[in-house]
């Protein structure tokens, strides 16, 4: 059974295809710095070259389309017609509180998803765009979603609500939700399996950052709390999202700014965080191509950056009463060894002592990165949102 993976990010769109078989990736790639006039495009065809265009893709839309042609080119396609797909999978980010599992994508579950937009607008809208391509270019295969927000249903009440009048949440469902659940529960099974800890007895943090980051705390193989919130913009500072302010700053400076709804929104979600801060980017690397040549407001905005992380991670050293595992993960996470350098050296109070040596090492597999008398153990575990979703996804269609 071949598989189509879709995940679409805030600012990129990942997938993979699969042979179910044996999980063998026929296929992988990725379109990163969607929105910019020099995005990229990496596809990874087994066995064949990978190839590497710049170009410019404003939209999710766009991208969608060059990866089905990638797919099928001559020189680097992997499949000849999409007949040979029998299901694809969706990363889906917001699926409100109807969703504690994944499913098979119905009319009612579109409906869902597109409610659910106003509450991911970075997010869900890329999502249905997938769908509905895929639909396009294959009507009759099944497809499936799988949400970001499922692993965080286990959280409980005192996590998740928000301390407001308890109408708004049962009239609208305003409380936490949550998101990067499939990649927190991956890497947290993987930390396990490779330290050997049962699963029922384990104090985990999984700090996934990417372009969107968060912070989970995970208690026994269960999500009790993490960073984001009722949408993706809650908790740590971001690539261009502000993360946690102060409610009446935002109501301020509506006020003063004279700003619509739409305007705050796209304030905080995409003209804050990194490039807020910096003026510079939202891509890490060029902040801290910054941050090395001295730039003043590139160093600011990592210090923020940093800082913000770490608090949370203390925040859930304390909600746990104690952790026994940290994990790095996404795009940041798993490339930025100065990134996990400053946050771990103010880490010492919890009993993490980072191994500067296999800190520095860049590599696609997981890794221990504390040395062998951290009392916490520190883990660099590459995700695989991907990998999970055709899981389900085979699961699904299977059954
Ligand atoms: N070598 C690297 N060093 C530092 N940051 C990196 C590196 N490679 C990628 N990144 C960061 O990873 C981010 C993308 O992470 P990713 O998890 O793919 O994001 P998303 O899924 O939210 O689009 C980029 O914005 C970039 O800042
Ligand atoms: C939920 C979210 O922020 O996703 P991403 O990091 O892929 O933008
Ligand atoms: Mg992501």
């Amino acid at each position: 059974m071949k598989l189509l993976v879709l995940n679409c990010g805030s600012s990129s769109l990942k997938y993979q295809v699969f042979n179910m078989q044996d999980e063998s990736v026929l296929a992988s790639g990725r379109v990163e710095r969607i929105g910019m006039e020099d995005a990229i495009l990496t596809h990874e065809p087994a066995g064949k070259e990978k190839i590497k265009q710049v170009k410019q893709i404003l939209e999710h839309k766009t991208a969608i389309l060059e990866v089905l042609e990638v797919l099928r080119s001559k020189q680097a396609g992997v499949i000849q017609d999409f007949s040979e797909i029998s299901a694809v999978g969706h990363r889906i980010v917001h699926g409100g509180e109807d969703f504690s599992a994944s499913v098979l994508i119905t009319p009612e579950v579109m409906n869902t998803i597109t409610e659910c937009i106003d509450l991911a607008p970075l997010h869900n809208p890329a999502n249905i765009l997938g769908i509905e391509a895929a639909r396009e270019s294959m009507p009759d295969t099944p497809q499936v979603a799988v949400f970001d927000t499922a692993f965080h249903q286990t959280m409980p009440k005192k996590a998740f609500l928000y301390p407001i009048p308890m109408q708004l949440y049962k009239k609208y469902k305003v409380r936490r939700y949550g998101f990067h659940g499939t990649s927190h529960k991956y890497v947290s099974e993987k930390a396990l399996e490779i330290l050997n800890i049962p699963l029922e007895s384990s104090k985990i943090i999984s700090c996934h950052i990417g372009n969107g980051g968060s912070v989970t705390a995970i208690l026994d193989g269960k999500s009790l709390d993490t960073s984001m919130g009722m949408t993706p913009l809650e908790g740590l500072m971001m690539g261009t999202r502000s993360g946690d302010i102060d409610p009446a700053a935002v109501l301020y400076i509506m006020n003063k700014e004279e700003y619509t709804l739409q305007d705050i929104n796209s304030m905080l979600n995409k003209h804050s965080g990194l490039i807020g801060i910096s003026g510079i980017s939202s891509d890490m690397r060029e902040i801290e191509e910054g941050l090395l040549n001295g730039n003043e407001n590139a160093t600011l905005a990592f210090d923020m950056y940093e800082y913000r992380i770490r608090k949370y991670i203390g925040a859930y050293a304390a909600a746990m009463n104690g952790v026994d595992v940290l994990i790095f993960t996404a795009g940041v996470g798993e490339n930025s060894p100065i990134l996990r350098k400053k946050i771990c050296e103010n880490l010492t109070y919890l009993g993490v002592e980072l191994d500067s040596q296999a800190n520095e090492i860049f590599s696609k597999s997981a890794r221990m990165v504390s040395t062998p008398n951290s009392k916490v153990k520190v883990l660099v575990i590459p995700t695989n949102e991907e990998l999970v979703i055709a899981r389900d996804t085979q699961r699904i269609v299977s059954s």
